[in-house]
């Protein structure tokens, strides 16, 4: 199973996870969120990271400027984690480098209704699914959903497993019926955000 290490903010940091395989990194473009990599980090910085998982995490962004950050930050991946409909996905796509892969966040919550219509409705627009915990925050609450609710549907992307991904709850990955491509870590391996403990995700990475 591969790894995503989102929520990036410390260019040693990155350069350790590359170092041991890691196979997406995770940078949010997302002002609102504590892990807003801009703070940080310039585009410049973030085109001159070798890596061929650099994934961009967009909340309801527009078309235009999504295409500009992945452009001059060299993105691989643009992952939208908020309310994004198909057609706003098929204008992304159309507009969008072909090779930069689209990974659409399903966010699982009480209010989330007809996950396979939902899903059914991308089309052959996206690579990957990913399934959040949903929060009025978007992401990075580490707090888990009820992963029973994947059993019950069927997916036909490969998906990556997010929300409160930790060392203990990754025990539990064979109640799953179908097996996530990816995980998504984030808040979990932190020491606060955007500052990662490596040293534990290195002990993820091993289990994995
Ligand atoms: O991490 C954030 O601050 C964030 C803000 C807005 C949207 C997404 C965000 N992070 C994503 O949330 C998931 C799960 O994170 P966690 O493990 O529950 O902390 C992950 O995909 C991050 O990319």
């Amino acid at each position: 199973m591969k790894l995503k290490v989102c929520g990036l903010t410390q260019l040693h940091q990155i350069q350790e996870l590359i170092a041991m395989n890691v196979d997406f990194l995770g940078f949010i473009f997302y002002e609102k969120s504590p892990r807003y990599v801009l703070k940080h980090l310039n585009l410049e910085d973030i085109s001159q990271i070798h890596h061929p998982g650099k994934t961009g995490v967009f909340v309801n962004e527009n078309a235009e400027t999504v295409i500009e950050i992945a452009e001059k930050a060299g993105l691989h991946f643009i992952q939208l984690h908020g309310d994004e409909d198909e057609n706003f996905i098929a204008t992304l796509r159309n507009k969008l480098n072909p090779d930069i892969g689209i990974i659409k966040v399903i966010r699982m919550g009480e209010k989330t209704e007809n996950i396979e219509s939902l899903i059914q409705n991308l089309k052959t627009n996206i690579s990957y699914l990913l399934f959040d915990t949903d929060a009025e925050t978007f992401g990075g609450t580490g707090k888990t959903f009820d992963w029973t609710l994947l059993n019950n549907i069927k997916i036909p992307f490969p998906y990556f497993l997010s929300g409160g991904i930790s060392l203990e709850n990754s025990n539990h990955l064979n109640t799953l019926r179908q097996t996530p491509f990816s995980l998504d870590i984030n808040s979990k391996f932190e020491t606060e955000p955007g500052i990662k403990d490596v040293e534990k995700i290195k002990r993820l990475y091993e289990k994995l």
